[in-house]
């Protein structure tokens, strides 16, 4: 499920009058829209279908034949005990001739006995089993979907909303659960029963089995069709409440927005619209499963008219006895069910292609920036690093970057400096490949960025993002993410070093203080120290920073400044810089403007000129 914002015309950042009833409608109607999932109403696919069951493969050979032993066991006693009633009624109790022998019936009612405990036992481990492979194959699913995701580049997540990955990984694996759980067994049993049926009918009287077997076309029709519809009317409960799930998912994480522009009231309204529309779709769909039961009821009901009328008829002309009159009726009620079961079946398993066409969309999804098949590690790296002419576009047709060349000598660094939207960010994430470039070259210590590995290209560059990620866990595993091998007193040693140490010991158990997640317990100040410790934890040759515009209180800002010239010692880096305390002492400024290189330069000679780094600077004094 995509999932799309449109900011209607005043939206909350424009604070407009209030409009009137109807106009607010309609804002509040355009103001989120969520794209739905396509409607499921595709003819079945071969192909996906193979391909979906090709994750039971590995254990197929291993569990499937014990399965299908257990499957056959179980149908075939369940089948025999019908038969043994039969004998029971003809042989026992009311036999043509002779009298009725008790020892026979003592027999056969233990035989019936064991048959059902065997029926049991074999049911218990079936069922053992098919969890063991369905729980496999899911949990195969889950981490294919999850490392091929991982491998995904910026381009992929720029386009979708984390809430719509989300619904990938966590709704349509698990609406194959039950599928590989329960769904593929249930239909090899429904076809050998069926099967099993319908022999031991017509072996019995095959005149009676053809005319009870009328109604079966009937009954498959029907459950085929109707349960078409009420797959459609479930499908919609569940786009109603996929769009409910992306409208939370907006809402929680907007939630501060929210409150700041007093939009509670608005969102409720919304809300309660969506929640309306779902219980309403709800009910229909449940209205038509509902009308489902008395139709094959109906139908069964006609089948088993056919049964009595006729087999009475047989049993009159000598035909059939009462015996097999009445194991007949019990094998026509256990055949119902699985014609009902397959109908069933049919479209859970149109759901769940349904599912694994979206699951394999990702699967198929190529990593846009990767390892060419030649590509050589990057040996240990100085540090230059020299941009040639290089033209980039995130959308075809716009660039982002136009010819932009640089030349950066081992250890300097670089303040990147410009208008919001000037293509600053956009120089840094293609130092680490993050984005390939469309022309020009860009290389690092001589070496085309394209023609390393990736992993031995980004293992050499530190970046410290302006949106500092803490993960959950203690402060002590997120400075050492910078390196996973690093001892306790590495991550202490780097913490004193840019100053953390002090508040980390503040904490209620100093570096074994669990972060919340994304660290919305420390401040904003306290989080970039950390990012600065991991990444000299990392200690890389190129250091990259997005620095933080959130204005940090004078005494945090000359402690993250001297935390940064630590960083900073020895290696060559990029500064997306907004601070004047760190653009200053940068060895070279680079101002960016509509995607170009227009002054380049140190403090001292840039200022000297009457150009735009000027004008930024002195708006900065200005704002002060
Ligand atoms: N993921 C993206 N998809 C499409 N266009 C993008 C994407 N990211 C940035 N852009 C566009 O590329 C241009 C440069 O953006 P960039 O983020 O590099 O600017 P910036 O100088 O870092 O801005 P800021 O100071 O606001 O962070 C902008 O016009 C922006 O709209």
């Amino acid at each position: 499920m995509e999932l799309e914002k449109k900011q209607a015309a005043g939206g909350p950042a424009g604070k407009p009058g209030k409009p009137g009833k109807a106009a607010a409608g309609q804002l509040l109607e355009e103001r989120f829209v969520y794209k739905d999932d396509d409607q499921i109403d595709k003819a079945f696919d071969w192909k996906q279908f193979t391909r979906l069951f090709g994750y039971m493969k590995p254990y197929a050979r291993q569990m499937l034949p014990i399965v299908s032993v257990l499957m056959i066991l179980g149908t075939v006693t369940k089948l025999t005990v019908p038969f043994l009633t039969s004998m029971a009624i003809d042989k026992a109790i009311a036999p043509k001739e002779g009298s009725p022998s008790l020892t026979l019936l003592y027999t056969l009612t233990a035989s019936v006995i064991v048959l059902y405990l065997i029926q049991w036992i074999a049911g218990v481990y079936r069922i053992k089993y098919t969890n063991v492979i369905g729980q496999r194959v899911i949990y195969d699913l889950r981490s294919d979907l999850f490392r091929h995701i991982q491998k995904l580049s910026f381009n992929f997540f720029d386009k979708r909303p984390a809430g719509s990955v989300l619904v990938r990984v966590t709704n349509d694996i698990n609406s194959l659960q039950d599928l590989f759980t329960n769904g593929v067994v249930n239909l090899m049993i429904d076809c050998v029963q069926l099967v099993g049926i319908m022999v031991i009918l017509l072996l019995i009287n095959w005149k009676l089995g053809l005319a009870v077997m009328i109604t079966v076309p009937i009954m498959f029709l029907v459950s085929t069709k109707l349960r078409q519809k009420i797959r459609i009317a479930w499908q919609d409960v569940r786009m109603k409440n996929s769009r409910i799930n992306s409208h939370l998912n907006e809402s929680i994480q907007g939630i501060r927005v929210t409150q700041a522009y007093t939009q509670e009231q608005e969102n409720m309204q919304y809300f309660d619209a969506m929640n309306m529309d779902s219980r309403k779709s709800w009910n229909k769909a449940s209205a038509m499963n509902q009308g489902f039961g008395p139709i094959i009821e109906v139908t069964g009901g006609i089948g088993t008219m056919i049964l009595f009328w006729f087999g009475a008829y047989l049993i009159q002309s000598g035909d059939l006895t009462v015996g097999y009159l009445v194991a007949f009726s019990t094998y026509v009620s256990n055949f119902w069910d699985p014609i009902n079961r397959l109908g069933q079946m049919y479209n859970q398993l149109l759901v769940a292609m349904a599912s694994s066409e979206r699951i394999f969309e990702y699967l198929d999804e190529q990593p846009a920036v990767q390892d060419k098949p030649d590509a050589k590690p990057l040996p240990k790296i100085q540090g230059d690093i020299r941009f040639k002419n290089v033209v980039f576009e995130y959308e075809k047709g716009r660039a982002a970057l136009k010819g932009i060349s640089l030349d950066v000598k081992a250890g300097q660094s670089i303040a990147l400096v410009g208008h919001t939207g000037s293509g600053k960010s956009t120089i840094i994430n293609l130092i680490g490949r993050f984005y390939d470039i469309k022309s020009g070259e860009l290389t690092i210590d001589g070496q085309d960025v394209r023609e390393v590995q990736l992993q031995s290209l980004r293992e050499q560059i530190g970046i410290v993002l302006q949106d500092t990620f803490i993960f959950s866990g203690t402060i002590r595993d997120n400075i050492r993410f910078g390196r996973l091998d690093a001892t306790d007193r590495e991550v202490e040693e780097v913490a004193k070093a840019v100053d953390a140490h002090e508040f980390i010991m503040k904490l209620p158990r100093g570096y074994d203080t669990e972060v919340e997640e994304r660290g919305s317990a420390l401040s904003m100040g306290q989080r970039q120290l950390l990012s600065f410790a991991r990444a000299l934890l990392a200690d890389p040759r190129i250091l990259i920073l997005d620095e933080a515009t959130a204005s940090i209180d004078t005494e945090t800002e000359i402690k993250i400044q001297d935390a940064l010239k630590i960083l900073l010692q020895g290696r060559t880096s990029f500064i997306v810089a907004h601070r004047l305390s760190t653009i200053r002492h940068a060895d070279k400024i680079v101002v960016l403007d509509h995607g170009e290189i227009k002054e380049e330069g140190n403090h001292a000679e840039l200022t000297e000129r009457d150009g735009i780094y000027n004008g930024l600077i002195e708006a900065q004094f200005r704002f002060l």
